[in-house]
Order: structure tokens, then C-alpha cells, then sequence
């Protein structure tokens, strides 16, 4: 049992997610954003990895307070839970995600992971323990399934993307190709991590929609299942 899992990251026209310094980059235009924001109100919660909280300090909140009252008027927190692959409970204590915004925070940790920087981050977010060496997902998938966590966003960065892709652990593939170029040969990616060699294991998608959103294109897919 998992949740149900979109995968939403912008790039640019060559295919990445921000520069070799990894730093922040606005590929997106403001109606993208928008739909991002919508699509963060409709989730239960939202993922991303380490590397992307010590590069974005994200807050990864729902900035429309209409989009928040209207979760609020459904009974639901103002915004989703928030979610850090942390093997190694890592996440600085300031993290815009533990300090920013009402809401759940859940920090994922490796079993063996630092006792005492598990118990810091413990007086911020839930803590949740998984795995060896680094966060095993379908046994995290399975905790936040059986939490009542029904969809949830993964939002990068390319690392955590290409795990999600590479396990076959996805229901929707949303890519958001902005109108820019940036170029380097070690700049993030939407799938890092080792790649594949053999064909077969490729996931395979179904186009779904094309959608013209500010200067750029919104591609939407779907996993395909093995037949
Ligand atoms: N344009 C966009 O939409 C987005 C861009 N980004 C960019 O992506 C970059 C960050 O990406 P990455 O460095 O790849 O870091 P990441 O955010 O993908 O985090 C990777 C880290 O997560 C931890 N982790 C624990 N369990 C894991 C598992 N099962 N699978 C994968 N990782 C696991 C590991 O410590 C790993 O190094 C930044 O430059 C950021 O600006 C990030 C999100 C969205
Ligand atoms: N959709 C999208 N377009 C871009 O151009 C981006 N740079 C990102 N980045 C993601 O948004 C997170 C920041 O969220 P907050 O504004 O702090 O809530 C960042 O960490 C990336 O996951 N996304």
C-alpha cells in the first residue's frame, strides 16, 4: 500500500533543475508557480531531499490564502505535511520547513542515524526511521499510507526524482520546461542518481496533456504499468 505520487520539478530547456553551483533558479513564470501552488493544496503532503532543503531553504507552504482557507474550510491544515529525506538528520534546526508556516513536519531518517541529532530535530517534526544508510522508500510509503497520507507531491530534487522514478514508486510525472538555458555537464538534472544501461528497465510513460504556460510548456505524464 502507497500513497498515490506526482512528481512535480521545473527545468530548463536542457533538461535541468537549477545550476552546477546548485543554486536556486526561477524557471517557472508566475502562472506556473500558481499551479504548483494548486497542486500543493491539493496534496496531502509534499517530499523533498536534503540536498534540495540545504540548496532552496524551501518553506514549501501554499501561498494563496484563498488555496489555505479553503483547505482550512475542509477541515484540513493550512498546508500539507511537509517531508525531508534526511539520512542523516541533517536538517539545520532554522530550516525554513520546520520554522516556517502551521502545519506537520516529518523528518525521514536512516536507522542509523546520529541519536543525538534525531532527538534536536525531534522537538520540530515527527521523525520517522527507515532504512539503512539512506531512506528505504516503499517501507516510508507504507508509514504514510498507513498515517492516511493519500497523495503526495514529490518535488525534488533530482536525486530523490530519480529514486522515486527509478523504484517504479510513481503515478504522474509533471515537468514544467521554462524558457531558459543553463547548461553544465554537472548541473542537477530531473533524474540523477546512477541512470539505467539496459532499455528494458526504463520506466515508461503515457503522454497525457501539453499545455502552454507562460513562455514555456507544462508536460504532463503517466506511468505506464507493465503489461
Ligand atoms: N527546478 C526544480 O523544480 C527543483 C530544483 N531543485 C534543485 O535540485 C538541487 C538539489 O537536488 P539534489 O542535490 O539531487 O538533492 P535532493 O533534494 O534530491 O536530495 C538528495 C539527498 O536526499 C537524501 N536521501 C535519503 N534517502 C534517499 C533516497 N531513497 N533516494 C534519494 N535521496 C535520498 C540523500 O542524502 C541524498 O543525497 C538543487 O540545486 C535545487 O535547487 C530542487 C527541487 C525542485
Ligand atoms: N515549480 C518550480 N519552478 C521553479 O522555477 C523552481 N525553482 C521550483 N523550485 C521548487 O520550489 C521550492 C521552493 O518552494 P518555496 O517557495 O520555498 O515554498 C524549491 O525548493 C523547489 O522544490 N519549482
Amino acid at each position: 500500500m502507497r500513497p498515490y505520487i506526482i512528481i512535480n520539478a521545473a527545468m530548463s530547456a536542457d533538461g535541468k533543475l537549477s545550476t552546477r553551483e546548485r543554486r536556486q533558479v526561477r524557471i517557472s513564470g508566475s502562472d506556473d508557480f500558481a499551479r504548483v501552488d494548486r497542486m500543493r493544496a491539493e496534496s496531502d503532503a509534499i517530499l523533498v531531499g536534503i540536498g534540495t532543503v540545504h540548496a532552496d531553504d524551501p518553506s514549501l507552504t501554499v501561498k494563496s490564502p484563498e488555496l489555505r482557507s479553503a483547505r482550512r474550510r475542509e477541515g484540513r491544515p493550512e498546508n500539507p505535511i511537509r517531508i525531508v529525506l534526511d539520512s542523516h538528520a541533517e536538517t539545520p534546526l532554522s530550516a525554513d520547513i520546520l520554522v516556517k508556516g502551521e502545519g506537520e513536519r516529518i523528518i525521514v531518517v536512516a536507522e542509523d542515524a546520529d541519536l543525538r541529532k534525531i532527538r534536536a530535530l525531534g522537538e520540530h517534526a515527527m521523525i520517522i526511521s527507515c532504512g539503512k544508510g539512506r531512506v528505504d522508500l516503499p517501507c516510508l510509503l507504507q508509514k504514510l499510507s498507513e498515517s492516511g497520507i493519500e497523495r503526495l507531491m514529490i518535488e525534488g530534487g533530482g536525486t530523490v526524482i530519480w529514486s522515486f522514478l527509478s523504484e517504479g514508486l510513481f503515478d504522474e510525472l509533471n515537468t514544467y520546461i521554462g524558457s531558459c538555458v543553463i547548461g553544465g555537464a554537472m548541473a542537477p538534472t530531473l533524474a540523477d542518481g546512477e541512470g539505467f544501461i539496459d532499455e528494458s528497465q526504463f520506466p515508461r510513460l503515457l503522454l497525457q496533456e501539453v499545455q502552454r504556460i507562460d513562455d514555456g510548456l507544462l508536460i504532463r505524464w503517466k506511468r505506464k504499468m507493465e503489461e
